[in-house]
């Protein structure tokens, strides 16, 4: 029998990746988006499209009605940091009542399992590093807020109701799918990796470098990248795990290496082949000095085998959807 999986937010960056992985895997797929930061362009033909918001009862209704699903990945929320300091209730209503509408509908149609895309910022300034899965989580802004409320939500949940989750909070999602079809179209863009690479093919002067005052042996900020299709691996396990049954959890998701802004920017400089000018600017705010994944329980209890573990590798597939797509998607 086939199993027909939802992918909420499955026009978007690390969606339309997951969607890709699902039909590789010959899982049937519906995907759910309103557009909003998501691309036509990205959502794959061979998945059924229902183009609609999450927070519309009348519209999850119908979409739950006509489908029978067995698991919801959900991916769809507002995501940059920076904004949801400056706009909080945006980031509340999307991204929370969002996930109340989507849960009632679940309940109501009898659907148990739901994988939810949660994030390191859920952590704030994290008390140790590495980043272990019951650390202590204190948001520091709002995005990060929203995505604790909403895990917190899913456990109440699961109580009262049984609906059973997987929430799987990833460090800093980079690269593409590797033939370059499809890959990271943020729009504005803030994340590193494709301001970059922008930068290497003249479309912005240079990279500005925010803060090299940081606790970190060259003062710019740590993070921990990891491959996109990688995280979709492991939704694909965490969909197993309870589909056998297993237990609500949370598991952190990152590849438990740290570069730095100035290494991720010589690493790109060597990909590219381009000379990449950079200057350091002010810290942007809000930035921990590190953030690396413990990934140990994603690897044991999910059987987690992350593929990409060269940081070049990764930036080469963002640099084949750059060069295959300079402009990003045309819609
Ligand atoms: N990119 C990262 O490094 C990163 C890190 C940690 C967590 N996350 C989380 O992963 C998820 C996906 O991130 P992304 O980078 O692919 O973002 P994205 O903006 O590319 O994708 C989000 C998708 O959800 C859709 N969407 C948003 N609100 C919706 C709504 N109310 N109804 C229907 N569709 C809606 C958008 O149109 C878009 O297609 C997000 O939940 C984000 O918080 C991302
Ligand atoms: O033009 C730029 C852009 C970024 N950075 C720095 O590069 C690092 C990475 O930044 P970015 O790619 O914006 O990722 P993060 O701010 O670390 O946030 C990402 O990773 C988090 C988890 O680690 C997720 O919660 C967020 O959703 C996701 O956007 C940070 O030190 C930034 O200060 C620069 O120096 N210049």
């Amino acid at each position: 029998m086939t199993t027909t999986i939802m992918v909420a937010g499955g026009a978007g960056y690390i969606g339309s990746h997951m969607v890709q992985t699902l039909l590789a895997e010959n899982y049937d797929v519906v995907i759910v988006d309103n557009l909003s930061t998501g691309h036509r362009q990205a959502v794959n033909p061979q998945a059924r499209f229902y183009e609609g918001d999450t927070r519309d009862r009348q519209f999850l209704e119908k979409v739950f009605s006509q489908e029978k699903i067995t698991a919801v990945i959900h991916m769809d929320a507002f995501s940059i940091v920076p904004e949801s300091v400056q706009e909080p209730l945006k980031y509340f209503d999307n991204n929370v009542i969002g996930m109340v509408t989507l849960l009632e509908a679940m309940q109501k149609h009898d659907v148990h399992y739901i994988i939810f895309s949660s994030t390191a910022a859920t952590f704030g300034n994290p008390t140790k590093i590495p980043v272990g899965d019951t650390d202590p989580q204190d948001p520091i802004n709002p995005y990060g807020e929203s995505k604790l409320i909403m895990e917190y939500m899913m456990r109440w949940v699961d109580q009262a109701y049984g609906i059973k989750f997987v929430a799987l909070r990833y460090f800093n999602a980079a690269g593409a799918l590797a033939d370059g079809s499809i890959g990271e179209d943020h729009r504005p863009e803030t994340h590193l990796i494709p301001i970059i690479l922008r930068t290497a093919v003249g479309e912005q002067a240079e990279l500005k470098i925010y803060g090299d005052d940081y606790q970190t042996p060259d003062g710019t900020n740590i993070r921990d990248y990891v491959h996109v299709m990688d995280l979709t691996q492991a939704h694909l396990l965490a969909v197993q795990y309870l589909q056998a049954g297993q237990a609500s959890t949370c598991f952190n998701l990152g590849s438990s290496t740290g570069f730095s802004v100035k290494e991720i920017l010589q690493a790109a400089r060597k990909i590219t082949g381009q000379p990449i000018p950079a200057q350091v600017a002010p810290r942007r705010g809000g930035d921990p000095d590190i953030l690396i994944a413990d990934n140990t329980r994603a690897k044991k209890i999910l059987g987690w085998k992350p593929r990409y573990d060269n940081v070049e590798d990764i930036i080469q597939t963002a640099w084949n959807w750059k060069q295959k797509h300079p402009q990003g998607y045309q819609d």
